[in-house]
């Protein structure tokens, strides 16, 4: 067995965490020999909700559990973190856009990462749930001065896998059969799912869908799936945004397979022309527990478009909050 890890998750009173940190516990999330320590944050007022999880939790004797500890203190939940999940933040409902939680948000952001800052480990891996999530994880990173940017990411992969369900609907695969899935830019709805250089059974993606389609109706629905899911179920995503977050983690602490890639928002250094210091979804492989982003991809003039108005949208996000960046 392995030394334990120990995993800071916000918001862990929430219908997000409900279905994340069974997940994590049960080592999906970082193998079945990682024993894992939680380390719980909530707002005071949900302290006794969390202690009802926690006693769940233990009521489930998941071996690979080696700790848990609920607290309204960050400062105690990150110390010495090497993942943390930052989940907490209040929700959209309809008729709202991911980007109107902003001011609600950012604040919780910038404290969550000055505390990463002053007590976690300096290799923690973060990844930022709660909307909106890129800029969000941009608050926390500036926010962290003595932790390296690259550590500090924004989940994309929850698009990343609804772009490659449809994908397989339209085409009557399996998500199996499709490869290089990429989601460039925002988790919003100027998002840009990519099938350009995706692959079904090996060959090019656009290629097997009509223009119209993949313009028309692919594009838009990738782009809304967060917003269908809150008209049908009178709430935004949770299940499906746990098992996202638990795919992130994994691919970025035990590595993505050969031949294939993964969406992550992560800290841009400029490539493929997007301004350097936006979190910006880019295709990443990962090794190592480092991730390194996909070059040499060819940018036609119908992605480039999508692709900068995506990256604009981050740049107004980033501007309304700049008294937040240090
Ligand atoms: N990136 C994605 O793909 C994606 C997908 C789904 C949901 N989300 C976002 O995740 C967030 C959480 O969603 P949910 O459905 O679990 O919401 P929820 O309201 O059920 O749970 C959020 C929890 O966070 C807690 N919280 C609030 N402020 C906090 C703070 N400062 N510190 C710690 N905890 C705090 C709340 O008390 C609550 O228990 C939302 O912002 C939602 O929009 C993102
Ligand atoms: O859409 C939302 O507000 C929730 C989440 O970001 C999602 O994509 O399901």
């Amino acid at each position: 067995m392995k030394a334990p890890v120990r995993v800071a998750v916000t918001g862990a009173a929430g219908q997000i965490s409900y279905s994340l940190l069974f997940r994590i516990a049960s080592g999906d999330m970082l193998g079945k020999d990682q024993p894992v320590i939680l380390q719980l944050l909530e707002i005071t007022p949900a302290l006794e909700a969390l202690k009802g999880v926690i006693m769940e939790l233990e009521d489930c004797a998941f071996p690979l559990v080696a700790g848990i500890s609920g607290t309204d203190d960050a400062n105690v939940a990150f110390k010495d973190a090497d993942y943390a999940l930052l989940v907490g933040a209040r929700p959209r409902g309809p008729g709202m856009e991911r980007k109107d939680l902003l001011e609600a948000n950012a604040a919780i952001f910038s404290a969550q990462g000055k505390a990463i800052n002053d007590n976690a480990s300096k290799d923690i891996k973060v990844l930022v749930v709660g909307n909106p999530a890129n800029t969000n994880a941009l608050i926390a990173q500036r926010n962290a001065p003595d932790i390296n940017p690259r550590q500090f990411t924004a989940m994309t992969r929850l698009d990343h896998n609804r772009g490659m369900a449809q994908l397989a609907t339209k085409l009557g695969k399996t998500v199996n059969d499709i490869k290089k899935m990429t989601i460039w830019g925002n988790h919003s709805s100027t998002q840009y799912p990519d099938l350009h250089h995706c692959e079904v059974d090996g060959k090019v993606a656009v290629d097997q869908v009509e223009q119209d389609w993949y313009e028309g109706t692919y594009i838009p629905e990738v782009q809304q799936r967060g917003a269908a899911i809150i008209k049908a179920r009178g709430a935004s995503s949770a299940a499906s945004a746990a098992n996202a977050a638990v795919d992130h983690m994994r691919s970025w602490a035990l590595g993505t397979a050969e031949g294939d890639w993964v969406s992550m928002g992560i800290y841009s250094d400029g490539s493929y022309g997007i301004q350097e210091g936006l979190i910006y979804s880019y295709p990443c492989t990962c090794k190592d527990g480092d991730w390194t982003i996909v070059q040499g991809l060819e940018v036609n003039d119908f992605s480039r478009a999508r692709m900068q108005a995506t990256e604009q949208e981050l740049a107004e996000e980033r501007d309304a909050v700049s008294h937040l960046l240090p």
